[in-house]
């Protein structure tokens, strides 16, 4: 049985859905499509799992066979296959505003239901809040610009589940995918025609993911793009590098206190979840470019750094952290540190004052004059 289909086939599915799919080991086989390229690597792929002391290797085998996602017929025959329960997609944050992913769903889905195949869920794992919820969005509005009855059978028979998905992995050349010992997923939604048994590997299945993906996106993927803009700016390369340098650590405590007053989980748990981190992030045999992780700032920063920011102001708080961020961001788009690599950052790199920067992020956030003269002080600083 394959079950599962699955769109974006790069190093974080291999070493995470893929992973937990073999780790279950219940006969359970993914059908992997390609996100853009026109050619699809054979299926097998070796998994070096790197410890600060020591690498796993294996040889994950639940990946049955592989497609470019630019065969369309291949790919909604396998969405319409009675076989599939589940598509999984891993396909970067900017796919979720475009409109080539949401119009290849609606084709698979438009296949499933002219074959009358029944439920399947939708499974994203990306690296978004609600990304289950922005799924639905996208797809119902794509399904009802060219047919709205396939809008209303969608409502009807598809589950767009929520996921908060982490296991640092950097990219590397295939066939070799590397990867941290460390590794969890958390999901809310039904499958209603079934599941891999993913809770042997560790998965987690919950009523509300919300509070384990602020947790997630607020203090490792805010903390990490912190480390990416302020890090490159000082000459370093890696995550490693950037969590021992003192400058950056110190902006780092700062930012996590501000994120850790924002979350509704009990304070040692905060406290561990940070220990750890440093702990994963400090193990330099891990070579995750800071580089890597600056790209695509302009959609990352508004779900990473912007609900930190806004809580803290409705409270009447400064968030120094935050807005030193937004400052290092938006020199880096001006040329410091990593190479701008990112579609979407013009309209923020020509903003020319600290109101026009967050009038671009938020026009409400443009109407605060105190956040305002912050940042316009930190734009000074960074500048010189
Ligand atoms: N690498 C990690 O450590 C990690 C951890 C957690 C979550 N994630 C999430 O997984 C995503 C993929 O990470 P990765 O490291 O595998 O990256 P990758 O570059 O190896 O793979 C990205 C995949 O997305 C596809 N893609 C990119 N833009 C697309 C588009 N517009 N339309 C369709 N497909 C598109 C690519 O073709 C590729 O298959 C990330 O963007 C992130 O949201 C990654
Ligand atoms: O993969 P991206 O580009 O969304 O973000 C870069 C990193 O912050 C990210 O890959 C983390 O390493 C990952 O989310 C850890 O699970």
């Amino acid at each position: 049985m394959t079950g599962i289909v699955h769109l974006g086939l790069g190093n974080f599915f291999r070493a995470h859905q893929a992973w937990y799919t073999a780790e279950a080991n219940d006969g359970w086989g993914i059908a992997a499509f390609t996100g853009r390229s026109p050619h699809a690597p054979g299926p097998r792929y070796k998994l070096i799992t790197r410890g600060p002391e020591t690498d796993e290797i294996s040889w994950p085998g639940a990946i049955t066979s592989t497609h470019s996602g630019l065969d369309r017929a291949a790919w909604t025959t396998a969405v319409a296959s009675p076989e599939t329960a589940i598509v999984t997609l891993t396909v970067t944050e900017a796919a979720y505003a475009g409109d080539d992913v949401p119009g290849r769903l609606v084709a698979g889905l438009a296949a499933r239901k002219a074959a009358n195949t029944g439920s399947l869920a939708i499974v994203p794992c990306d690296n978004l809040p609600g990304n289950g919820e922005v799924a639905r969005r996208v797809v119902t509005e794509a399904a009802r610009r060219t047919d709205p009855a396939l809008a209303g059978w969608i409502a009807e028979n598809v589950s767009f589940v929520s996921t908060m998905v982490d296991r640092i992995t950097p990219a590397s050349a295939p066939p070799e995918v590397v990867t941290e010992p460390f590794h969890e997923w958390v999901l809310q939604g039904a499958f209603p025609a079934g599941r891999p048994a993913w809770d042997v590997a560790g998965a987690r299945f919950v009523e509300d993911v919300l509070p384990h993906e602020q947790r997630k996106l607020w203090l490792l993927n805010g903390g990490h793009s912190l480390l990416a803009y302020v890090g490159s700016a000082r000459n370093l390369t890696t995550v490693a590098e950037a969590v021992d340098d003192p400058e950056c650590r110190t902006l780092l405590e700062t930012w996590w206190d501000e994120a850790a007053a924002c979350l509704p989980l009990p304070a040692e748990e905060i406290r561990d979840y940070r220990a750890a981190l440093v702990e994963r992030w400090e193990n330099a045999r891990i070579r995750h470019l800071l580089a890597q992780i600056a790209m695509d700032g302009s959609q990352k920063i508004p779900i990473r750094v912007l609900p930190v920011l806004r809580r803290t102001r409705e409270r009447g708080g400064m968030p120094v952290g935050a807005v030193r961020v937004l400052a290092a961001w938006h020199r880096h788009l001006h040329g410091a540190g990593a190479p701008v690599n990112d579609a979407g950052a013009a309209r923020f790199a020509s903003a020319a004052t600290a109101r026009d920067l967050l009038g671009e992020l938020d026009p409400a956030l443009a109407a605060d004059d105190d956040l305002v003269t912050a940042l316009d002080d930190e734009l000074r600083v960074a500048a010189r």
